[in-house]
């Protein structure tokens, strides 16, 4: 079911926690609310499950408000940071545990959840006898199982290696999608967010300040702490100006072009607090920060890694390679350029660059440019 957290405030004595969140997760998606330790994440997520109740504010789940019930009778499912099974209970009796004892179906219902989380036949093993990507995937079918309105999965992969994370990540997104659910996601994994989710809410502060598709908040970010946040960037200072009706912003590596469109087809849901960024534009009626235009003068370009071609000594500007990550893939090089400042760009993996190159150092594409 939709999701529409609305205006909800919490304080913890003194400390405002909650000032103002706003969410809207639509039916079916598996949305990540996306933001820095302490930002209140999971003071939301609580909230919404009705551990917590709000000092202002609505929650409403489907058309139903939910703010004042108790959280058994709200229809969530909740996956811990750990998956946190019941441990003298074999694995179909956890998944079994929200439902009602002797009802029919039950036993199919069980089944069919384990096969949703890619475990059939395992009903009978004990948590102990599974590896932890396993017993997390317990717990999501757990979650499922009472077919709730809404699942909330507060950092759920915390605890895992990192190895194991990208595919626990996968099959815990394929099962959520299988079984249709509505999904919100707590995290502060930046790489989890972008790829799992199919919207992301980017919260800082006690507010979510840009809500859209992880493609549009990487490619329009609010402001420049969304941009740094979501994303690596190079920050430098700039200055707009526009002549001959064509806007320019001049930094050290260069006269680029701001950034003025959206993604095509990727839009912001919502937008945000649009303070005056070229970039934030998606061109979507009713999007706040979209069509606004940067005043010409002094502000910051942000620069993705992609954004940055290496040449030739003399194409671009000059810089010293002082670091090259091979990934396979592609590679992250890092740049001194003559003035001190550092940059890392992304190139492909079989490029041949070494520590004490000299290179050039160019810009490619449209670029973020904020006011201020
Ligand atoms: N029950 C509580 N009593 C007092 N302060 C609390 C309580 N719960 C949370 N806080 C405070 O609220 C702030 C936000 O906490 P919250 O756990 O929601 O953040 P978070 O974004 O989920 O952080 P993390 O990623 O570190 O879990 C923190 O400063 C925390 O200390």
């Amino acid at each position: 079911m939709k999701l529409t957290v609305t205006d909800v405030r919490k304080s913890f004595g003194a400390t405002e926690v909650l000032r103002g969140a706003s969410l809207t997760v639509r039916e079916g998606d598996l949305a990540a609310v996306l933001g820095p330790s302490g930002c209140g994440k999971t003071t939301l997520l609580r909230i919404v499950a009705g551990f917590e109740s709000p000092d202002g504010g609505s929650v409403r789940i489907g058309d139903r408000e939910v703010a004042g019930l108790p959280p058994d009778k709200r229809g969530v499912g909740i996956v811990p940071q750990e998956a946190a099974l019941f441990p003298h209970l074999s694995v179909a009796r956890n998944v079994g545990f929200g439902l009602p004892r002797g009802s029919s179906g039950r036993t199919a219902r069980i089944e069919e959840c384990l096969e949703l989380v890619g475990l059939a036949g395992y009903g009978d093993r004990m948590p102990h006898q599974l590896s932890g990507g396993q017993q997390q995937r317990v717990a999501v079918a757990r979650a499922l199982a009472p077919r709730p309105g809404v699942v909330l999965l507060d950092e759920p992969f915390n605890a895992l290696d990192r190895s194991l994370r990208v595919s626990v990540r996968d099959e815990v997104r394929a099962a959520l999608k299988r079984a249709g659910a509505t999904a919100v996601l707590v995290t502060h994994d930046q790489e989890e967010a972008l790829s799992m989710a199919d919207a992301v809410a980017v919260m800082r502060e006690g507010r979510i300040v840009q809500e859209g598709t992880p493609a549009s908040i990487y490619a329009a970010p609010c402001d420049l702490g969304v941009a740094t946040f979501v994303g690596e960037a190079v920050v430098l200072p700039a200055v707009l100006s526009a002549s001959h009706g064509r806007d320019t912003v001049s930094c050290e590596l260069g006269d680029l072009l701001p950034r003025r469109d959206g993604v095509p087809g990727a839009g912001n849901r919502t937008g945000g607090a649009g303070n005056g960024t070229v970039g934030a534009a998606d061109g979507r009626p009713g999007t706040p920060g979209a069509d606004v235009t940067a005043t010409a003068g002094a502000g910051t370009v942000a620069l993705r890694p992609e954004q940055f071609v290496l040449r030739a000594p003399g194409e671009g500007v000059e810089g010293l390679v002082e670091r090259v990550e091979f990934f396979g893939h592609d590679a992250a090089v890092t740049v001194m350029l003559e003035s001190g400042t550092v940059i890392r760009a992304r190139t492909r993996g079989d490029l041949p660059h070494r520590p004490g190159d000299r290179v050039g150092v160019a810009v490619e594409g449209p670029v973020l440019f904020f006011t201020g």
